[in-house]
């Protein structure tokens, strides 16, 4: 659990996060939004301590951040960021080493766990480990920033528009693995982004951040019922709100039983994009497929309708 409690930060006469509170439930994804200078950037550095509160308390698992020896804070918290920030002249496999060879792991210790998170993000382990950065796509040096920032085994992992330079079909499989690799692990990500639709794809929670304050921070269901503001419904989009609440929950947790003519959609589609198919194919119904290929049942153009309106 992060507690963050009444913490500020100035620079000269500007505060740039103003008496923000909020607590983060162990396991989940809180994701931040707001607008540029809002002070997002600025608050997440204060949990790891890359920036140092004007005023204000940040308990990491119960225990006061600044009472955390630094190496202790580099292990429990990993750190990825946009642009990945991979060392040019270490290879994959040293990049994903760096925290536990500071940590002075054992080199097999070190091996298998460069392994594993490889496999885990789809790169082969014998062609990627012994690479250099600039010989990666943009996408593969994405994963890696995320596998090094995970390989201490942090409980937390904070997250700066990890997925900002990707294009959109590498980003939505980037988002994808994020949650695999949070319920794998079961970390507790605190995650920035500019992309509402990553926001309410990816949150348990979202904190709404303006002038360096966190004006609502609510699931993203109640966010889109009850916006604390006028900024927070401007920056849901009205016209979004539907199709905001179909990106909230996944295909798996919209299907009906019986069956359906058609090439069938991955159970992991959020709703949305089950029904961006459902309307490109003009189809009604389309059956759903579990990761196994197995047919669960279908999903229905009129069951969505019925998702997409206004909870009551
Ligand atoms: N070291 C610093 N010294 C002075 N001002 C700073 C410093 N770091 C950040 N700021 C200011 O604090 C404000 C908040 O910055 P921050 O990077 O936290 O915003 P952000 O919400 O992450 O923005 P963006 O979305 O553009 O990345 C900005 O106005 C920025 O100029």
């Amino acid at each position: 659990m992060i507690e963050i409690e009444h913490v500020t930060k100035r620079y000269g006469n500007t505060t740039v996060v103003d008496d923000v509170s909020l607590t983060v439930e162990p396991h989940t994804i809180t994701v931040i939004v707001g607008t540029s200078g809002s002070g997002k950037t600025t608050l997440i550095r204060m949990v790891n301590r890359l920036v140092e509160p004007t005023s204000g308390t940040i308990r990491i698992d119960g225990q006061d951040n600044r009472a955390v020896p630094d190496f202790e804070l580099r292990r429990r918290i990993g750190y990825a960021i946009q642009g990945h920030g991979l060392f040019p002249h270490r290879t994959v496999a040293q990049n994903i080493a760096t925290v536990p060879t500071l940590l002075g792991w054992d080199r097999k210790r070190i091996d298998a766990k460069v392994e594993e998170l490889l496999t885990l993000f789809q790169l082969d382990s014998a062609a990627f480990g012994p690479r250099y950065p600039h010989e990666l796509s943009g996408g593969q040096q994405q994963r890696v920033g995320v596998a090094r920032a995970l390989a201490a085994e942090p409980n937390v992992l904070l997250m700066d528009e990890p997925f900002g330079a990707l294009d959109p079909i590498i980003r939505s499989k980037a988002q994808d693995d994020l949650v695999a690799i949070q319920r794998h692990f079961g970390t507790t990500i605190i995650l920035v982004t500019h992309d509402m639709e990553e926001a309410f794809h990816l949150a348990d929670r979202i904190a709404v951040m303006d002038k360096g304050e966190v004006v609502q921070y609510a699931t993203p269901a109640e966010m889109l019922v009850k916006p604390a503001t006028p900024f927070v419904e401007t920056l849901i989009g009205t016209s979004e709100r539907p199709f905001r609440l179909l990106a909230i929950d996944t295909a798996a947790d919209a299907v009906e039983p019986g069956s359906a003519e058609g090439a069938p959609i991955p159970a992991t589609l959020s709703q949305r994009e089950a029904l961006s198919e459902l309307l490109w194919s003009g189809r009604s119904a389309l059956p759903v497929a579990a990761p196994d290929g197995a047919i669960l049942g279908k999903v229905s153009l009129e069951g969505l309708a019925k998702r997409a309106a206004r909870p009551r």
